[in-house]
């Protein structure tokens, strides 16, 4: 990170957020006031009680559910702002997506996942398959189709495809949570390290306390409210 980057504009930057899901007396807020931003390069990962909140937040931020109130800032972009058409566009070509079971279509091999995306986004700027499966150490079994690989290898590829367009964001959904406990720290040592070199600004969900140490900061939402700032790595918070 350079001392002159003005980096929160290029990341993510979540302001004063809320979000009330059901409806009648169920109502619950789910997001309730909430703010985080995360620079270019850092993985931040978001822990806490199953209900508190942690997929909303990662829906919010991925310009996937519209907040009742506060912004959302993606790459200096007001994702709120943006007419729905705008909006699916703006989230292909800038923010990466890495769910619970790497989510690849069973029928297609390693590479041509990565390849899809090159079509669907028809971005020129996206990365070369075969040099991002080398980067995740997936290059010898580009060939092979979802069931001929391993949890953990299902995840590398699904990480590798998320940074295909080059995203300023990457949302990821408990990316460990099918894998034992040397593949976890392999995969989150992998979504640090590429963090770091894509300087992609990274969230993840997990419940995994194992895989914290590999992260730049950990917060930790309560019923709606984000809290924390456990600095475990390099990057000092702000
Ligand atoms: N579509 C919905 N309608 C009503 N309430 C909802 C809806 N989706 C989620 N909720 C509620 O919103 C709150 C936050 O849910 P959310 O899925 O964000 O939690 P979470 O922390 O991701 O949970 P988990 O760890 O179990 O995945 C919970 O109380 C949940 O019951």
């Amino acid at each position: 990170m350079t001392a002159t980057e003005p980096t929160t504009a290029l990341g993510l930057a979540v302001t004063d957020v809320s979000l009330t899901l059901g409806d009648g007396e169920a109502t619950v807020a789910a997001l309730d006031h909430v703010s985080l931003s995360v620079e270019p390069g850092e993985l931040v990962a978001v822990v806490g009680p199953s209900g508190s909140g942690k997929s909303s937040l990662l829906a919010v931020a991925g310009g996937l559910t519209t907040p009742d109130g506060g912004t959302v800032t993606v790459a200096g972009t007001d994702v709120a702002a943006l007419s729905r058409r705008r909006r699916t566009r703006f989230r292909l070509e800038h923010i990466g997506f890495v769910f619970q079971s790497g989510n690849l279509l069973p029928a297609l091999t390693a590479v041509d996942q990565l390849r899809l995306m090159t079509r669907i986004d028809g971005a020129a700027t996206g990365r070369d398959p075969m040099q991002l499966l080398d980067e995740v150490g997936m290059a010898d079994k580009a060939g092979r189709r979802p069931h001929q690989l391993s949890g953990g290898e299902r995840q590398r590829v699904g990480i590798a495809r998320a940074l295909m367009a080059r995203p300023s964001l990457l949302l990821v959904d408990e990316p460990t949570a099918a894998l034992d406990r040397a593949r976890s720290h392999d995969v989150v040592e992998l979504l640090a390290r590429e963090t770091a070199r894509a300087r992609v600004a990274t969230v993840m969900v997990t419940h995994d306390h194992d895989v914290l140490r590999h992260c730049d900061r950990v917060l930790e939402m309560v019923d709606g409210k984000l809290f924390g700032g456990t600095v475990t790595g390099a990057v000092q918070p702000r």
